[in-house]
């Protein structure tokens, strides 16, 4: 017996494509399923100018296998130094579509992040102007907040008071981990959204540590308590459409992660939109996946939906995910969810 369900083509509202050979290997997996992402900016050295982003945008697209279609939406890496001006022009020709905020070494390639928000001050003040949203990793660095914190105190020393002091400024919070994210998102007004992992939605922090360490389920901001994860799980498959689906694949070769200081991220690309159906089932709720991966974002960006369509079918015989990717750089470990799943992508 097998079911399925056809959506409105989804989009990534939050993915790392790398560049040179990891892009090669990493871009068709993200094309084959989704119609668009938001491309961040963190390579080395980060994309911080609008011609910088311009360039990258035409290496994504020479990267795209023949046949496939797939439309990069760029985003700019503010950075103390980023021009108001710069920022404006990219929004306004259609190249970029926000700004990301990394706090000065929260996570993977965030060295020439901010550290003092009075400098970015104009740049915010523009985005507002514009409806520019600016994407947030929202994580303090202070070394005195435990890891685990450090979303939750984020959000009271940092995101809440630049929000009041630039109204009007639509923000992106990356990847939420927490309920106190989730709560900070419903208790405001519509020009506060956030994105939500496929990861965060499977593991929490036991899932990383009991039974020895797991490398691959390491990512920024990390998995949290079991309690934050039913509170995602809430938030995604609620409907509210302030809630949308960044995976935040973020590719690294194995032996960057399997090793005495292990990178963050973890890579769903290949496998999100069966997991999120096997999830979003769990839930009772398939019938809000549309919304969460495929209508939630670009009512937020400002962009209109999608005209292709997804098909996802269940099964009674497990799907086989591969293992790994290989790409030029060497292998990339695909998110293993630890339980089988009997969806996939209607070819
Ligand atoms: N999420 C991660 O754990 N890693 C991301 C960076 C990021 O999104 O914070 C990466 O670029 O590898
Ligand atoms: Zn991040
Ligand atoms: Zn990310």
């Amino acid at each position: 017996m097998s079911t399925s369900i056809t959506i409105t083509r989804p989009d990534d509202w939050h993915l790392h494509l790398r560049d040179g050979a990891m892009l090669q290997a990493v871009l068709p997996e993200t094309a084959r399923d989704f119609a668009r992402a938001i491309i961040m900016p963190n390579l080395v050295p980060p994309v911080v100018t609008g011609a910088q982003a311009a360039a990258y945008r035409d290496r994504i697209m020479a990267a795209l296998p023949d046949g496939m279609t797939f439309e990069p939406l760029m985003t700019l890496y503010l950075t103390e130094d980023t021009d108001p001006a710069d920022v404006a022009a990219a929004y306004q020709s259609g190249l970029c579509a926000s700004v990301k905020l990394y706090p000065a070494g929260a996570t993977t390639n965030s060295a020439s992040g901010v550290t003092d928000f009075d400098k970015v001050r104009p740049v915010l003040e523009k985005m507002a102007e514009i409806g520019m949203p600016l994407c947030v990793h929202g994580e303090v660095t202070d070394p005195a907040v435990d890891i685990f914190d450090r979303e939750a105190v984020f959000i009271d020393r940092v995101l809440d008071p630049v929000r009041r002091a630039t109204p009007g400024l639509r923000v992106v919070m990356e990847h939420i981990t927490t309920a106190n994210g989730v709560d900070y998102v419903k208790s405001n007004a519509a020009d506060l959204g956030a994105t939500i992992t496929t990861h965060h939605l499977i593991i929490n922090r036991n899932h990383i540590l009991v039974g020895g360490i797991k490398p691959h389920y390491y990512c920024l901001p990390v998995a949290k308590r079991e309690e934050h994860r039913l509170a995602l799980r809430a938030a995604a498959t609620s409907g509210d459409a302030r809630f949308f689906l960044g995976t935040d694949s973020a590719p690294h070769v194995d032996p960057a992660k399997e090793c005495g200081c292990g990178c963050a991220g973890c890579f769903t690309a290949t496998n999100t939109m069966p997991l999120l159906a096997h999830v979003f089932e769990e839930e009772n709720a398939l019938d809000k996946l549309e919304g969460f991966a495929s209508l939630n974002g670009p009512a937020f960006y400002g962009l209109p939906v999608n005209s292709g369509s997804l098909t996802l079918t269940k099964s009674d015989s497990a799907t086989e995910f591969p293992a790994k990717i290989t790409s030029g750089d060497g292998p990339v470990t695909v998110f293993d969810p630890g339980f089988p799943v009997f969806w996939r992508v209607t070819p």
